[in-house]
């Protein structure tokens, strides 16, 4: 089963080559790195130049702990459940589907199932976005009892730790997009 940071992209850029990208092609390629919300890659873009990928996740991160908490909580509500319909129905993100399976939901029991689901359903009703939490750096035992153990939390502290695992999987992202070699000075 793969670990965090071990999913591999076609293509890493060196950080001079995001700093030279168009407005267009940097939106392109970074859009969904919060997870459908491409208005984030477009925010960021006139902090260039970035010195580091780490320069521009904290610029994401930045933005992201700016947003009111509607927008936060739509950021959270840009992500698919986790094993949820999109999921069975092929239709997550290339990103999403990878990191899901990395964390082994691609092969789960039927008991599992059924656990996951039931718990997916009953977080969203109680607070109004799905559960988010990296997979990557999950395995799905413990997805299951992060998110059984979760859902006794306040609505505050769920916006929070959800952000807080978005911006996880956002770095995870990154480092697929962005190699940390000896160019990223610039
Ligand atoms: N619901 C949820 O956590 N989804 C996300 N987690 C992750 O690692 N990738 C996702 O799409």
């Amino acid at each position: 089963m793969a670990s965090h940071a071990s999913l591999t992209s076609p293509t890493t850029f060196r950080i001079s080559h995001v700093n030279s990208l168009s407005d267009e092609d940097f939106i392109t390629t970074f859009g969904n790195v919060i997870e459908h919300c491409s208005l984030v890659a477009a925010a960021v873009v006139s902090s260039r130049p970035f010195h580091s990928l780490q320069h521009l996740h904290a610029e994401i991160c930045s933005f992201i702990d700016e947003l009111p908490v509607k927008g936060r909580e739509g950021i959270l509500r840009s992500h698919p459940d986790l094993a949820g319909r999109a999921a069975v129905a092929g239709q997550l993100t290339q990103e999403s589907s990878q990191e899901q399976k990395s964390a082994g939901l691609g092969n789960l029991t039927q008991q599992e199932r059924s656990n996951l689901d039931l718990m997916n359903t009953s977080y969203r009703h109680k607070f109004g976005f799905p559960f988010v939490i990296c997979a990557r750096l999950n395995k799905k035992e413990a997805i299951l009892q992060g998110l059984s153990r979760r859902l006794h939390n306040s609505p505050e502290e769920e916006l929070h730790t959800g952000i807080e695992e978005v911006k996880k999987i956002a770095l995870l992202r990154l480092k697929n997009l962005i190699s940390e070699d000896m160019d990223s000075k610039m």
